[in-house]
């Protein structure tokens, strides 16, 4: 059979592979094929971002009303209702139907192919017995798996990942996470609000969410412990061992108690619950990808330059973007990412050179914003103190308490603090972290900040408004120019 020929072919259409081949075509006669085995809009739409978020906002809501006088006294008496929550999570999900994100693929002009692709050659991809073949660019867009550890039992145990926990339909009553990062914070605060009595994070080291600044992790870990969670610090798990695993799907307890032996500084003794999560980071999806066909290992991350152009091979063909390039595990860097390889891919194209900033993926550096969506919420930009001082930058830092009428005036009980990391040469902002409630949306100004060299001697124009907890820039600039 001939080959059946495309100007961009991508594999894997999450938001990174979308992004790509939308942007690879616009505005021009070129031909894409977007080859997904799974959804169209990939782990995000379906397993991560959204579930998760839909599960965590009803929280948020109530223990806001939770502390807020004229409300509390109507709400206290209830908790969540897990079945309508749980519905509205399901609505988000279009309960895994993707048939929205074909119809916007087919408008934008883009073929969507059903199937496990494959590289088999140069520019030559096989989805089950079709071959492809590429006029400009292949792009490896096929995101990422959960990591199991292995560990003795662990996976004969069949745990829970973070598909398990973000389409839960059965909320176990004792629940053990091991890891201490994002999907463990994350997947803690909304399995705890759910109805899970008693939750243990299992954490080997000695704090949580440690890519961000200290303080970040231990506001979590001092509100999830006020909670009621419990956190064990310096503690790994030595083996599992579940007598009866059932295979009973996605989100209900897979079998009969699990119990877990640890080994920690404290001697600490074994742990039985109902279900184990495993959020200890993720596995790039290259298996079976055919990347030893093109010269590649298949094991790792794929790599790439700021053009997202696979390093060490020839022709400017293959391009990664996404979580598979490693480079930042977000879905908004990924999309950043495939508008920024489209872009390539249409400039060389039509024969055009990369001398424009669009065409390099600059924000990947040190400019990378998140927000964990944790109660309280932690949104971050650019580096911490100890990434600027590893890199070798003369910074200083000022760090504030958040509190200004319009944190107060959002809930009686906040809490919060704020940090920027200023680079003193230049005078300008390179990182920043908010800790508290609603922070998710200060995060951008100090994105924009970051991103656009802003000097700190112009933010102090830059006025927030009164009364918004964004007058906390105010406090952090204030305090800036205390003498010291
Ligand atoms: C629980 C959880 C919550 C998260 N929350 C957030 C959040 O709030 N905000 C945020 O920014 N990020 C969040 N993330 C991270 C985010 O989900 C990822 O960064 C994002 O999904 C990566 O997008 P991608 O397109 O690179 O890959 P994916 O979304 O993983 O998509 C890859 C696609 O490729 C397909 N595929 C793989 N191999 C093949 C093949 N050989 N052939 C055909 N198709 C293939 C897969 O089926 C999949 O659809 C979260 C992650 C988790 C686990
Ligand atoms: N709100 C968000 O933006 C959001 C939410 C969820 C996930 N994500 C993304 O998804 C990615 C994956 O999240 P994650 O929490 O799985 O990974 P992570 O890298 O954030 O955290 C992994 C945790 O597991 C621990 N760990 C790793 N291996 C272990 C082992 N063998 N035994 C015990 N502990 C081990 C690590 O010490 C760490 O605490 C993140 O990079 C994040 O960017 C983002």
């Amino acid at each position: 059979m001939a080959p059946e020929e495309f100007d961009v072919i991508v594999i894997g259409g999450g938001p990174a592979g979308e992004n790509a081949a939308a942007y690879a075509i616009a505005g021009s006669d070129r031909t894409a094929a977007l080859v997904e085995h799974e959804l169209v809009g990939g782990e995000c739409s379906y397993w991560a971002c959204i579930p998760s978020k839909a599960l965590l906002r009803p929280g948020e809501v109530l223990g806001t009303a939770r502390h807020m006088p004229g409300v509390e006294e109507k709400v206290n008496a209830y908790g969540l209702d897990v079945e309508a929550v749980l519905a509205r999570r399901d609505d988000f999900t279009h309960d895994r139907d993707d048939s929205s994100q074909v119809l916007w693929a087919d408008a934008a002009g883009i073929d969507v192919i059903r199937g496990s692709a494959a590289l088999t050659g140069v520019r030559e991809v096989t989805v089950g017995g079709r071959v492809l073949r590429a006029r400009h660019a292949v792009v490896l867009a096929t995101g990422t798996t959960a990591s199991v550890p292995d560990l003795p039992g662990l996976r004969d145990a069949l745990p829970w990942t973070s598909r398990d926990a973000t389409n839960v339909r059965e909320v176990p009553k004792r629940l053990a996470i091991i890891g201490g990062g994002v999907v463990a914070c994350e997947a803690a605060t909304w399995l705890h609000e759910l109805g899970a009595e008693e939750v243990t994070l299992v954490v080997r080291g000695s704090g949580l969410l440690e890519r961000n600044e200290p303080f970040a992790g231990e506001l979590v870990a001092e509100k999830l412990r006020k909670h009621g969670v419990n956190v064990q610090f310096a503690t790994s798990v030595q083996s599992v061992t579940r007598q009866t695993p059932a295979a009973t799907g996605i989100g209900r307890v897979h079998g009969g108690p699990v119990t877990l032996t640890l080994g920690g500084e404290a001697g600490d003794p074994d742990l039985t619950v109902d279900e184990v999560l495993v959020a200890t980071g993720r596995t790039p999806a290259t298996g079976g990808l055919g990347l030893e066909h093109v010269g590649l290992s298949d094991h790792g991350y794929v790599t790439v330059d700021d053009h997202l152009t696979v390093t060490g091979m020839d022709g400017n063909w293959l391009y990664a973007v996404g979580d598979v390039n490693g480079r930042a595990l977000l879905t908004h860097m990924g999309k950043y990412q495939g508008r920024v390889c489209g872009d390539v891919i249409a400039a060389r194209a039509q024969g055009r050179a990369l001398d424009e900033p669009r065409f390099v993926a600059s924000a990947d550096l040190g400019q990378v914003p998140q927000v964990v969506f944790t109660m309280p919420e932690v949104a971050a930009v650019g580096r911490t103190e100890s990434q600027c001082r590893a890199d070798g930058l003369d910074v200083e830092v000022v760090t504030v308490d958040i509190n200004v009428a319009g944190s107060a005036l959002s809930r009686d009980d906040y809490s919060g603090r704020a940090s920027l990391v200023i680079d003193r040469p230049t005078d300008t902002i390179v990182g920043a972290t908010f800790v508290g409630s609603g922070v998710a949306e200060l995060v951008h100004a100090a994105t924009v900040a970051v991103v656009g060299r802003v000097p700190l001697e112009s933010l102090w124009h830059a006025v927030p408004s009164f009364p918004t907890v964004s007058e906390v820039w105010l406090r952090l600039l204030e305090e800036r120019r205390k003498p010291s």
